[in-house]
């Protein structure tokens, strides 16, 4: 049977903004209160997701969140109509209505963990929405993840789909972005790679000291437990605490895996040789650890280019591309080593670069836009069709894009009660054109 990764993409919600809302990341913060544009992001994600279909990839689309989130400023006591929820909210707490208004659920790596059906106890495909606690705006994505990965992911008889983990510092749970899974071929029982930022129930171990661990290892415990994996091929590593606290805030900032690679900087983990002894002892067949030094790429360079946040994709080919921000073309040091990259005999043969930069502003690159999901021809078969990105779903999603978004956008305009209007009509819109039914609150 055919095996491979898909990969589902975030579609750019309509409040696509800056609001400075993540401390630790760098980019969010330097960017706060820039205006944005969210068509020209939606276009920038659909461009990249297109390109990748376009190369023989199986690549499908995960819809956006109902944004403002008016549910969540009611619970917090702003009343009335829906327009005088948002004014008072934007008057008396304006940092608490960016943070109802963000758009960042279209970092689908953040939307859950996955472990393909071969390295599951029970042979499922099983999905863990991750509870994003660390970041008010975030924390209140993971019930609509559920909804949509279950409208997507829509059968018993292939797909686990679990609750997110209690929402708990102590389970801190930032999904895909904490996780990677080594194999040989996608269809093979595979390692599965948890790396933790931090162990919240043991306050004497390493951590950082500036910004915020996100995951912990309490969490990629439980869900390795959930997922029903096997102590034998699955692997717990500490990110380095150093680079945390210099804006690595997710381990995808810094190492990316694909297949039997495993592409990291130099100072990524901590524990380096000793967990890659496991690793080695874990999976079976040969392993590529492809590190990138300090004195090629420093950690500056690394985080401001996402020279790590790239996609490593196997081409129908059986070859190696990495799929990179244009951002790291315009980095000396990032670019002069991607040349380099190809040369070095890895599994790795070709660059493609994307712009993504409506979403980099914000700290997220082309790995943080997708969800991988690998799986087989019979799982592919029961996804709902309507996620797939073909021909006519691009061209339906730019039309829909063109229609409903703004092209600029400031802090003020969140407070609009058009904004929500358009919102509201638009996502239920694109309900239909994906066949989800109803995902989001508004429309029960
Ligand atoms: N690395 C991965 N997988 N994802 C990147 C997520 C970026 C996101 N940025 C934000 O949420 C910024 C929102 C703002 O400031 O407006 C975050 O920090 O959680």
């Amino acid at each position: 049977m055919k095996q491979f990764e898909a990969n589902f993409d975030g579609l750019v919600g309509p409040t696509h903004n800056y609001a400075g809302l993540s401390f630790g990341n760098v980019a969010s913060l330097n960017n706060a209160a820039q205006k944005s544009n969210p068509k020209a992001a939606a276009k920038q994600g659909l461009k990249k997701a297109k390109a990748l279909a376009d190369l023989g990839m199986v690549q499908g689309m995960l819809a956006p969140q109902e944004r403002p989130d008016i549910y969540t400023l009611r619970r917090i006591g702003f009343c009335g109509s829906d327009a005088q929820v948002l004014e008072q909210a934007y008057k008396q707490a304006p940092a608490l209505l960016n943070a109802c208004c963000s758009a960042s659920s279209m970092w689908t790596a953040n939307a859950a963990t996955i472990s393909p059906s071969a390295d599951t106890a029970d042979g499922k495909l099983h999905f863990t929405p991750a509870n994003l606690v660390d970041k008010l705006h975030r924390s209140i994505e993971p019930e609509t993840t559920g909804n949509i990965l279950k409208a997507i992911f829509n059968n018993e008889q292939y797909f686990s789909h679990h609750q997110h983990l209690p929402e708990h510092a102590s389970f801190g749970d930032e999904g895909a972005a904490n996780h990677t899974r080594l194999c040989q071929a996608y269809g093979d029982k595979g390692l599965e790679l948890f790396v933790y930022g931090q162990h919240a129930t043991n306050p004497d171990a390493i951590k950082p000291k500036r910004f915020p661990a996100r995951q912990t290892l309490e969490a990629s415990q439980a869900v390795a437990r959930l997922h029903g994996l096997d102590e034998s091929t699955t692997v717990f590593m500490q990110q380095n605490p150093d680079v945390i606290d210099q804006g690595v805030f997710h381990n995808d900032v810094i190492s990316v895996g694909n297949q039997n690679v495993l592409f990291y900087h130099e100072q990524a983990f901590l524990n380096t040789e000793s967990a890659f002894d496991e690793i080695r002892r874990k999976l079976d067949g040969d392993i590529h650890f492809v590190k990138v030094p300090t004195a090629q790429v420093g950690i500056l360079d690394a985080v401001k280019s996402y020279l790590f946040n790239t996609q490593i994709i196997t081409l129908p080919s059986g070859e190696m591309a990495i799929v990179a921000p244009t951002d790291c073309q315009e980095n000396p040091a990032v670019h002069a080593y991607l040349q380099e990259l190809v040369t070095l005999g890895t599994p790795i043969k070709e660059v493609k670069y994307f712009d993504v930069k409506q979403s980099m502003q914000n700290g997220g690159g082309p790995a943080c836009l997708r969800l991988r999901v690998a799986m087989n021809e019979q799982e592919l078969a029961a996804v709902n069709q309507g996620a797939l990105l073909t021909d006519e779903l691009f061209t339906s999603l730019n039309a829909w894009v063109e229609k409903h978004y703004r092209d600029e956008l400031s802090n003020a305009d969140l407070a609009d009660p058009q904004l929500l209007i358009e919102s509201r009509t638009a996502l239920d819109e694109l309900t239909q054109i994906m066949k989800l039914g109803s995902v989001y609150r508004f429309q029960k």
